[in-house]
């Protein structure tokens, strides 16, 4: 495909995950579905963004940008290891082209390499620091292993430290794997005791395979009856896990701590958007893009059939406006098998993502999310209290008040 569309003709975001470094990393957390990505870059000289791409990268991906305001994301990747200077060239170029255009960054890291000179840019610079840590240490270094096998809670720990310091601003981005699946209450009072207000909480599923370009993880619809990575959540346990943490939140945190599956639930029984693509009817609006400039589906889709083109050779818009990509975004609806359509829940999980459709209906249909018995079992738990917060909201009163309510019905049960 050739260098045509520069400029985004129709009012559909576009976001694009910048990766500064490819597959590197300064830890080697054992169920990581990226760090294998180095395969499909094997021999390539270096993994590191040059300062031509980001500057190439800055310039388009502001101009595609159909919002006043436009948000750059940065992953990897352990993304600090590209180094303080790379991101103040890129926010000095941000300041270039954006010719005014309000600009904000957000930066997902592991956090290790924090420190004051890093959290005073931050600071300076207004970025979001999203922080993987998954819970308490027993959690957190369960998985999270530096190359020596060692836990690294205790400098994940000392970052957030520093971020608090400095005053940068911070949510947490935790995994729900088969060991804190059994540890949700104890893992979400510890995320409150350390002041993150914003949490979010994605499910480990994947599958082992052998594909012949050297991954070992598959995406969906290959391969049916494979093994799981010990680390994959338990589809009832998850639902569990957010049982447990719910009642607790629904009781005394209404406002106060934001969990990101809740504020998707009740955008959904309100007739929001979910401000999430995994509970949207349709996705394909986020993609990543690798160090080199390659641009794939979503970063949960780095598999050679996904690669969308190059940045080199191919605008940001013709790639996400592509008829391969349009039809990937619009699959996520038009492939639900019956079980969803017909679910009563349809219209707040939407099937969940489709990297995790990987399981069949009881009528044997293919394309069930494999986390649904568990979905089902958090919808069906939370739906008085978020109808008593929808209904609040209507009548402008504040969702809040669900925490009265809620006491007296839970603890009656
Ligand atoms: C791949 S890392 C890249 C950024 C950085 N190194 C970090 O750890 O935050 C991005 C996020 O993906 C999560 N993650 C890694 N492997 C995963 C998997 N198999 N399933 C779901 N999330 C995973 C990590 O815990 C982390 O929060
Ligand atoms: S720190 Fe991030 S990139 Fe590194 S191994 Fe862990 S999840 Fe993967
Ligand atoms: S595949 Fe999943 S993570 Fe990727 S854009 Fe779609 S819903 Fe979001
Ligand atoms: S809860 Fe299950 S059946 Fe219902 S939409 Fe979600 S995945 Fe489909």
């Amino acid at each position: 495909m050739g260098k045509t569309i520069a400029y985004n003709p129709l009012d559909y975001p576009i976001y694009v995950m910048a990766k500064p470094v490819g597959a590197m990393c300064n830890l080697d957390c054992s169920y990581c579905y990226y760090l294998e990505k180095g395969e499909l870059y094997r021999g390539q000289r270096s993994n590191r963004m040059t300062d031509e791409m980001l500057e190439k990268f800055t310039e388009e991906y502001i101009n595609c940008q159909t919002t006043p305001e436009v948000l750059f994301t940065w992953h990897g990747g352990e993304t600090l290891l590209r180094g303080l200077d790379f991101f103040r060239k890129a926010v000095a170029l941000q300041k270039r082209y954006a010719k005014g255009r309000p600009i904000a960054n957000s930066i997902q890291t592991n956090g290790i390499l924090l420190n004051d000179e890093w959290c005073r840019f931050f600071k300076e610079n207004n970025f979001l620091v999203g922080i993987s840590i998954d819970g308490p240490e027993h959690v957190h270094d369960r998985y999270r292993k530096d190359k020596g096998g060692r836990g690294s809670f205790a400098r994940v720990m000392k970052g957030i430290e520093l971020l608090q310091k400095h005053q940068v601003e911070f949510n947490t981005l935790s995994v729900v794997n088969d060991y804190n699946a059994h540890y949700a209450l104890e893992t979400y009072r510890f995320f409150k005791e350390i002041g993150s207000c914003y949490m979010q909480f994605s499910p480990i599923v994947e599958r082992w395979g052998d594909r012949p370009d050297g991954l070992e993880l598959l995406p969906p619809g290959e391969f049916p009856d494979t093994e799981m990575p010990p680390w994959c959540v338990d589809p009832l346990d998850y639902g569990q896990f957010y049982c447990d943490i719910f009642d607790e939140w629904v009781c005394n945190d209404v406002g106060r701590y934001f969990v990101q599956m809740f504020d998707a639930t009740l955008a959904g029984v309100v007739g929001a958007a979910p401000g999430v693509c995994i509970y949207g009817k349709t996705c394909g609006h986020a993609a990543a893009m690798e160090y080199n400039g390659d641009v794939y589906a979503c970063d949960h889709f780095v598999f050679p059939e996904y690669k969308r083109g190059n940045i080199k050779t191919d605008t940001l818009v013709s790639m996400m406006l592509s008829p391969e990509q349009m039809a990937f975004g619009n699959a996520k609806r038009n492939t639900l098998p019956r079980q969803c359509r017909e679910c009563r829940f349809l219209n707040l999980c939407n099937g969940e993502c489709p990297k995790n459709r990987i399981s069949k209906t009881v009528t044997g249909e293919p394309g069930l999310n494999y986390l649904c018995a568990g979905l089902q079992k958090y919808y069906a738990h939370v739906m008085p209290y978020m109808n008593y917060m929808a209904e609040e909201l209507k009548n402008q009163r504040p969702p809040a008040n669900v925490m009265q309510y809620a006491r007296e019905h839970l603890n009656k049960k």
